[in-house]
């Protein structure tokens, strides 16, 4: 039995197929005490990879797959590499490594120490650690593959994050920041010499010096499908993940799929560009049966995100789909608008709604990106119980490049976005010269204005991603009266930032959290919660995102507000607070005489919520 029974969905929604790597062996020099460091010890691995391998099965085409011998290589370089004292620690390097190849999804990794120092009789010693890109990210970055044990050594990482498989480098090629990366862990004072490496070595996670590898060896370091890693000392075979039937489990119903789904592979969610790569790779040609939803393309191509949730901790679900957005491979988030709390339009009563929209540019198919925000949404517990109920989160692709097209499972531009204050608003606060194309399109700004659901936007927030609680004689907490957050004693503190964000066991996907009413977004939290971190920090890459435009823009247009700092004390207005809470921003009229039909003059809403319990 897996310690995992039950697997894992992929973005449609259906279990993901597995490729299993059972009882790969090799020595390494793991453990607290001094002897194991040095002399050594066997270790076993067993890999199970989540995958979807139909667009490798139809084509049958290794390249469209993740080979499962590169993988062998990888976990017997990074058993046989840098020390370290707990198998945990190899467990966790172990999934960061193989989740750095694009086409997995998620990976199950049992580490057994057979010959562990403990003074009574016993079979093995395992750990078993389930990641994968979204939820349960691991813990460490993952290993250079390839060098000796030196090259290799963590500290030679560069200073950059958990990565779960989207390396992703800005266009200067620094290395971007991952939002509260965990620490890599120090190295080994003395690193043993590690065995040469063995095995091939996948190009996207080798450094270019070190691609010229040892050949392949004749006899393989690794097993496949060979009966589970069975230790040599143990009297009785063990059977860890003997019968690894990676089934949904009990209770865990695949997620209605919509349309979506069962149609062609999204072949490029397979074979899309490896990172990291600072151009995207050539297109990749579509599936044979594909429409232009599944058309990989050439370059960069932009694309706008429309957000929304009403249940649980909106604002925070917000932020963590931000976050998770910014992380899949081949979609780069460069504006973030406000975030505007508004009047659910449609389905049955619900709660308010907070919605915000994404500025990014993809080189994912239409399609693949749809899949990915289904998967985001999945992730964050969406339910879809009916036509716009309330819901965890939503994220909705408003457009595509100039596609203007419609298909079984996608339409774009979306075909509702053009009559949705909630979409259009924050769209034109980030870009006030957008123009949705298509029927019934047109500037966004006057879309915005003419919209139905136009009044029913409460107020917005600017910095919104990270308000963390306030500290600090300038950061004086507002009075009631322009204060939209709850009492202070009602205001809830985000917890301290995690080792690893989102938190690295986040609340279960049907977790029965308050409502909005309950739990009213605050735009300023008290002065009395104590200084905390902000959840989430802007990664490099996202700059120039932020509450607005371009900084490039900035210059052309000096009625733009100047980009809130994101971390450290914010913006304060004469009267000492958030100047967000009271709409001093330049380009944020105070009046209603001020409103223009013509952007960016028309901006409103800042300033307190009309009431705060929907
Ligand atoms: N541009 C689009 N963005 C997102 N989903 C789309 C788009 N066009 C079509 N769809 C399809 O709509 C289906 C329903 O999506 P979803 O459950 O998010 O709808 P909704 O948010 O309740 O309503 P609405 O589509 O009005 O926002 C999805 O399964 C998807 O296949
Ligand atoms: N205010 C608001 N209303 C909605 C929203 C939303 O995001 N915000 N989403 C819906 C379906 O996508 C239906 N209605």
């Amino acid at each position: 039995m897996s310690q995992f029974p039950g697997g894992l969905l992929g973005p449609d929604g259906f279990p993901l197929d597995t490729i299993r790597l059972v009882g790969i062996r090799a020595t390494g020099y793991h453990g607290v005490l001094d002897h194991e460091k040095r002399d050594g010890q066997e270790f076993g691995v067993d890999v199970t990879l989540h995958v979807d391998t139909r667009a490798a099965a139809a084509g049958d085409e290794l390249s469209a797959t993740t080979s499962y011998a590169d993988v062998a290589a990888d976990v017997v370089d990074i058993v046989t590499g840098p020390s370290a004292d707990l198998i945990e620690t190899v467990a966790e390097r172990i999934a960061a490594t193989v989740l750095t190849n694009p086409g997995v999804h998620g990976v199950d990794v049992t580490v057994h120490k057979p010959e562990a120092p403990i003074p009574v009789p016993f079979d093995d010693a395992a750990v078993s650690i389930r990641r994968d890109r979204v939820v349960r990210r691991p813990a460490v970055a993952p290993v250079p593959i390839g060098g000796s044990a030196e090259e290799s050594a963590l500290e030679n990482l560069p200073p950059a994050p958990v990565v779960v498989g989207h390396v992703r480098l800005p266009d200067d090629g620094a290395a971007a920041a991952v939002p509260a990366a965990a620490p890599v862990p120090a190295p080994p004072t003395e690193v043993p010499a590690a065995p040469v490496p063995t095995g091939a070595i996948p190009a996207g996670a080798v450094p270019a010096e070190a691609v010229a590898a040892e050949p392949a060896p004749a006899e393989p370091a690794y097993v496949v499908d060979a009966p589970s890693f069975e230790p040599t000392a143990a009297a009785v075979p063990l059977a860890v993940d003997e019968g690894d039937v990676h089934t949904v489990g009990e209770g865990e119903a695949p997620v209605e799929p919509d349309d979506a789904g069962t149609g062609p592979v999204a072949v490029d969610e397979v074979i899309a560009p490896t990172e990291p790569e600072p151009e995207p790779e050539p297109a990749v040609p579509a599936a044979p049966t594909g429409d232009v939803m599944d058309v990989v393309p050439e370059k960069f191509v932009d694309v706008v995100l429309a957000l929304g949730s009403n249940v649980g901790d909106s604002k925070q679900s917000l932020r963590d789909a931000v976050t998770d957005l910014d992380r899949i491979q081949g979609l780069e988030l460069r504006e973030v608008a406000p975030l505007a709390r508004t009047e659910a339009v449609g389905g049955p009563d619900q709660d308010d709604y907070l919605n915000t929209v994404v500025i990014a540019r993809t080189t994912l198919s239409p399609r693949s990106l749809l899949h990915e925000c289904q998967a985001v949404e999945t992730a964050h517990g969406r339910e879809r119980a009916e036509r716009w109920g309330p819901r965890t989160l939503d994220v909705d692709i408003v457009s595509y490049g100039s596609i203007v097209d419609e298909t079984r499972d996608l339409t774009l531009p979306h075909p509702r976005a053009r009559e949705r204050a909630f979409v259009l608003e924050p769209w034109a606060q980030i870009d006030p010269d957008a123009v949705l194309l298509g029927l019934g399109g047109g500037p966004v700004a006057a879309l915005a204005g003419t919209a139905p659901d136009a009044g029913g936007i409460r107020w917005m927030a600017l910095d919104w991603l990270t308000d963390a609680p306030m500290s600090g004689p300038q950061e004086t907490v507002a009075p009631a009266e322009v204060q939209e957050a709850p009492a202070p004693a009602q205001a809830p503190t985000p917890a301290p930032a995690p080792a690893v964000a989102p938190p690295a066991d986040p609340a279960p996907v049907h977790d029965e959290r308050p409502a909005p009413a309950e739990q009213p977004v605050p735009v300023a939290a008290a002065s009395t919660a104590p200084p905390t971190p902000a959840p989430w920090a802007p990664p490099e890459s996202f700059q120039p995102v932020g509450y607005g435009r371009p900084a490039e823009r900035d210059v052309e247009r000096p009625d733009f507000p100047a980009r809130p700092q994101p971390v450290g004390p914010r913006p304060v207005d004469s009267q000492g607070l958030p100047a967000q809470v009271t709409g001093q921003q330049p380009n944020v009229p105070s009046t209603p005489e001020s409103w223009t039909p013509s952007a960016p003059q028309r901006r409103r809403v800042l300033g307190p919520p009309d009431d705060t319990t929907s």
